[in-house]
């Protein structure tokens, strides 16, 4: 998968040399290109940003660096049908879920606009259109600075998806979110800290009955944690819930 990233910060970005999204870059299942909005400038002062029409407060970002920057992605012009998916982190997005990232983990090539200070030029999503598909992206209903944060945190939940990345892709299966559930509690040694025992079933060796335990613990933390989550299960889960035995 190519990731490419535009930004006028692009050291924010530099955490994604690290760890299991830099050994993955390294390995050549991520091809991540991190570039610097500001190269596709042509003034003196390298300007990316200019007074809102209609007024109000704070900057626009321009059209224009943003139009030659993404050009620069579609080279080589895509092979085929598939059309790089362009990616605009904004409060006004639809909703980043683990569903999206795993739809995203399937794509080609995905292209990422870092916003700053009130947001791109709206045409430039219109003239993105043309080109991507384009998909403004909100991680939740709050709001940052700029683009960046929500970057990293898409990045990485899309790129540890790709196979291969992870090392071990059982450790995918039981996460949050990946049935619709929250996960279960975990436990390591010593089995006695501070005064305060694991479960005993764990330490019973009848995977039956851990696998049982560990499922109503999805289920009574999904349910005291995010109600909103058990509204929206598949019917299949509960069903599953009760053959955990
Ligand atoms: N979920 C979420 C996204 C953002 C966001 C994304 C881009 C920009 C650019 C300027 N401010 C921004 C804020 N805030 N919250």
């Amino acid at each position: 998968m190519r990731i490419d990233v535009f930004s006028i910060f692009p050291e924010y970005l530099a955490a994604l040399d690290l760890s299991l999204i830099g050994k993955a870059r390294q390995d050549g299942l991520l091809d991540v290109r991190v570039k610097d909005l500001r190269e596709f400038t042509t003034d003196r002062h390298r300007t990316v940003d200019d007074t809102p029409y209609g007024g109000g407060a704070g900057m626009v970002m321009k059209p224009e660096p943003w139009a030659q920057a993404l050009a620069t992605a579609l080279d080589p012009a895509p092979e085929g049908p598939a059309r790089p998916t362009l990616i605009v982190p904004s409060p006004a997005g639809e909703v980043f879920t683990q569903k999206t990232a795993y739809e995203l983990a399937g794509a080609g090539h995905l292209v990422f606009a870092c916003g700053r200070y009130e947001g791109i030029d709206e045409r430039v999503l219109e003239w993105a259109g043309e080109h991507f598909t384009v998909r403004p992206m909100s991680l939740g209903d709050y709001v940052l600075n700029g683009g960046e944060v929500a970057v990293l945190a898409m990045v990485e939940a899309i790129g540890r998806l790709v196979p291969g990345v992870v090392g071990n892709p059982e450790s995918l299966v039981e996460e949050s979110h990946s049935d619709g559930l929250l996960e279960y509690p975990v436990y390591t040694k010593p089995s006695q800290w501070r005064e305060r025992p694991i479960p005993e079933v764990l330490l019973s060796g009848n995977h039956a009955k851990i696998a049982r335990f560990r499922r109503d613990e999805q289920l009574r933390r999904t349910s005291e944690r995010r109600p909103d989550l058990i509204a929206k299960l598949d019917p299949s889960t509960l069903d599953k819930a009760d053959k955990a035995t």
